[in-house]
């Protein structure tokens, strides 16, 4: 291999304490110094003059070279070493380094070569590849040890740092490598990976934590993190409420990792134990309201936790639609245990040994606590609650009701967050009144009652409200487009158009509507997937895969409100809400798929006439405290009403028609396959023959409502393979055809790249009449 030459330079970023383990770890090369590898911190560097013209430097300051350096790499590993002629090494640091044993260099014990450094803060560089950052002290010193350098640089005019200083810094900086392996090159590569986390440092975190928020570019907290975790970290319970897409995930999952990390990180690999041999608890149990959301929030803590330690916690997800059997194998060992309702306690009521691990655990997140409590999953999440706590139960007391809140202060910390929750719970949560039991307690008071059934540890919780104004994300821009019932259809397609290339999630009220919605779509070559709680839920995890995929920006979800709460998929532009939400707190839910980490979206809902009216008041509910108040961070709220032009509507009906005709008949005879197997097997059961004919011929018969909902689908079914061949024939020919918008000469094709082009060239007037744009634009 060549010898190479390279000049470094300062690199005044801050790096994360990991970043500079990595490195340091790389070093431990140096003790085969008397085979002339050496570390990179130790090669001979030599300061290179700078002109006197650059006496700012451009950031070029403390520019070193080397030089008769071999670099080599290995292939596998992708260790890299530094070789230097026997002579050099010897010279320099032969006679510091002759067992590797000793050189455990901290800032106590500082190699030979860098006693003329005194003074000197950076550590990061240990020859047993063990940093005194991996403390938390230690990270906090090595951080601001960068950042100090950093802000030094900015001021170089006044200050210019020595060489000694620049030598505290690992020297990764652009290199000039003459050679055939630039391996510098890579070296920056995986720093630029990384940001600068020093904002990070007025929350204690440890330095595998701050690597890892590193690695996932996230340079600062969001305002729940910084208010929540240091709550959590100091032992509190915290109920928390912030806007969607606020990061709420890591304001529990953090402090679960620093827990981790404090105490199990050493810990014999998962894997090995067999369940009997279970050594330690599960840390934490996340309560999730959907499947999805709980293979999210997994594979977000496993981004958190596989970038901070290893081996990382095991992570167990417990849903429903995949094998119980390998879930239970799974959860054996887990340290964090994520699930659904249903099949948490389908696992936890079937399993004999796992209760008493459950009892110690140190967290349970109720994520999104609201929904869990309503739609039905209370009562499993009533029975989990009450087999965590079931040992502390009274038994002296009088009355079932009595011992149902008799809980003893327990061990673990509560966290409950979500983006709508009411703070006036917190002042009832205080007060004396029992909740009014049974199943028909409004949503205020069942949250009470949750509130109180999750025993927290604290008599109050922290009750941390970071969006007390607005619960919808500042980027969220909001419109109706008003159109008659049984336009709608015409109109999203319309609408469709109008966004092409834009991850839109479109939500419907009901599973028969995602199952018409989707392929009437598809039929108008419109990318939609499907999600509903009936698909089987390898199809469910397949949709939202192929609707996050980076490589298809336009796909379309339609959903029911399984998708609205927590799913976090990126770059999500815009949510159409089909049908109107059943509530405020759905509309916030879904339409906080979009604008999420800060970024913008847009948010439809197609209303009907006969809507407008509660819809107005839905609005109103959402943003009541918005529109009363001056307080700081209030915007103005303004929802836009979005007008189509008609004509363009008009020309855009021959395609939907069919398109709905198509689709029609389809899911006419699927549902006809359906209907007939399931009347075939009851026919079995009861031991009777089953006609369908026959059947069909007494159902028409029977008068009453439905009737014409069921005649439509006997139509609809009753066209042939043919007739239904000519109708998707005759749809082709449509849509690539122009569509004259009559003044225009622009037309739209169904790939929507006609609208761009008329939207760009200033046409918009008349394709949109007098709306700018769809009135998102200020
Ligand atoms: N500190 C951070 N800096 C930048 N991005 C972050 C940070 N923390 C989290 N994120 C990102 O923000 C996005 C939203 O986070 P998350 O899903 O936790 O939001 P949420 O508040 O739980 O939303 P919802 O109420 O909809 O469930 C995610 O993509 C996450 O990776």
């Amino acid at each position: 291999m060549a010898p190479v030459e390279k000049k470094r330079q300062r690199d005044v970023r801050a790096q994360s304490p990991k970043k500079r383990q990595r490195v340091g770890s790389g070093s431990a090369g140096a003790r085969h110094v008397g085979n002339q590898i050496v570390s990179l911190d130790d090669l001979a560097w030599k300061e290179v003059a700078l002109p006197d013209r650059l006496e700012d430097a451009e950031g070029f300051f403390g520019l070193e070279e080397i030089e008769d350096v071999e670099v080599v790499r290995d292939e596998q590993s992708g260790k890299v070493e530094y070789k230097v002629p026997s002579s050099e090494s010897t010279k320099k640091h032969g006679a510091k380094r002759s067992n590797g044993k000793n050189i455990t260099a901290s800032k106590a014990k500082k190699p030979a070569n860098r006693d003329d450094d005194d003074g000197d803060q950076w550590v990061g560089f240990e020859d047993d590849g063990i940093t005194a950052a991996s403390s938390i002290d230690g990270a906090k010193h090595a951080l601001s040890v960068s950042t100090n350098v950093k802000s030094a640089n900015k001021d170089k005019k006044n200050k210019k740092p020595t060489s000694k200083e620049l030598r505290k810094e690992p020297g990764l900086g652009p290199s000039p490598i003459s050679g055939s392996t630039n391996i510098f090159d890579a070296l920056n590569e995986e720093v630029a990976d990384e940001v600068d986390v020093s904002a990070w440092l007025q929350i204690s975190l440890s330095s595998e934590t701050l690597s890892s928020l590193s690695k996932l570019k996230f340079s600062h907290p969001t305002p729940i993190q910084a208010a929540a975790i240091p709550e959590i970290l100091n032992g509190h319970d915290v109920v928390g409420k912030a806007s969607t897409g606020s990061g709420k995930t890591l304001a529990f999952g953090i402090p679960i990792l620093e827990h981790y990390l404090a105490t199990r990180k050493e810990k014999e690999p998962a894997a090995k134990a067999t369940e009997t041999e279970r050594q330690q608890p599960p840390i934490a149990m996340i309560l999730s309201p959907t499947r999805e959301l709980a293979h999210q929030l997994s594979a977000h803590l496993t981004d958190l936790c596989s970038n901070a330690a290893s081996p990382g916690p095991l992570i167990a997800t417990l849903t429903g639609g995949l094998s119980i059997q390998k879930q239970q194998r799974l959860l054996a060992h887990a340290d964090i245990i994520i699930g659904t309702p249903g099949r948490l306690w389908e696992i936890i009521s079937g399993s004999k040994g796992l209760t008493s691990w459950l009892k110690q655990l140190k967290f349970l997140v109720v994520d999104e606590a609201d929904r869990l409590l309503s739609d039905g999953h209370f009562q499993e999440v009533e029975e989990i609650l009450n087999t965590l706590d079931r040992e502390d139960k009274n038994e002296n007391a009088d009355s079932e009701e009595e011992n149902e809140f008799a809980g003893e202060k327990v061990e673990r910390q509560t966290l409950v967050f979500s983006a709508t929750l009411q703070k006036e719970l917190q002042h009832k949560l205080a007060g004396k009144g029992k909740p009014s039991g049974g199943a028909l307690m409004n949503k205020q008071e069942s949250m009470e009652y949750l509130l109180k059934k999750l025993n927290f540890r604290e008599d109050r919780p922290k009750f941390i409200d970071v969006n007390s104004v607005s619960q919808m994300a500042s980027g969220l821009k909001e419109g109706i487009v008003e159109c008659a019932a049984l336009e709608k259809d015409l109109h999203l397609y319309a609408l469709m158009l109008h966004y092409p290339k834009t991850r839109t999630l479109i939500f419907a009220n009901s599973i028969s509507s995602v199952r018409r919605l989707t392929p009437f779509l598809q039929n108008l070559n419109i990318p939609a997937h499907a999600l509903h709680s009936q698909m089987p839920q390898k199809a469910r995890l397949r949709s939202i895969e192929r609707f996050s995929s980076p490589s298809h920006p336009g796909s379309i979800l339609v959903a029911t409100d399984v998708a609205a709460r927590g799913l976090d998929i990126p770059s999500v532009q815009l949510v159409v809400h089909y049908h109107l939400p059943r509530a405020a707190d759905m509309y916030i839910h879904r339409s906080g798929r979009t604008a999420r980490a800060e970024k913008s979206g847009s948010s439809i809902l197609l209303c009907a006439p006969e809507e407008v009216v509660p819809v107005r008041r839905l609005v109103a509910k959402v943003h009541a405290r918005n529109m009363n108040t001056d307080a700081p961070g209030s915007k103005k709220f303004f929802m836009r009403t979005i007008e189509l032009d008609r004509r363009i509507i008009a020309r855009l009906k021959p395609r939907v028609t069919l398109a709905k005709k198509i689709s029609d008949a389809s899911l006419a005879k699927e549902k006809k396959g359906h209907e007939d197997d399931w009347l075939r097997t009851a026919a079995g059961d009861l031991g009777v023959d089953y006609d369908s004919e026959e059947f069909a011929a007494q159902e028409v018969s029977k008068k009453g409502r439905g009737q014409g909902r069921k005649k439509a689908e006997k139509e609809a079914r009753g066209l042939s393979k043919g007739a239904l061949q000519t109708l998707r024939a005759e749809l082709k020919g449509l849509l690539a055809q122009r569509v004259n918008v009559g003044v225009s000469e622009k037309y739209l094709t169904a790939g929507g790249v006609d609208v761009d082009e008329l939207l760009r060239e200033g046409s918009q007037g008349e394709f949109l009449g007098n709306v700018d744009g769809l009135g998102f634009d200020d």
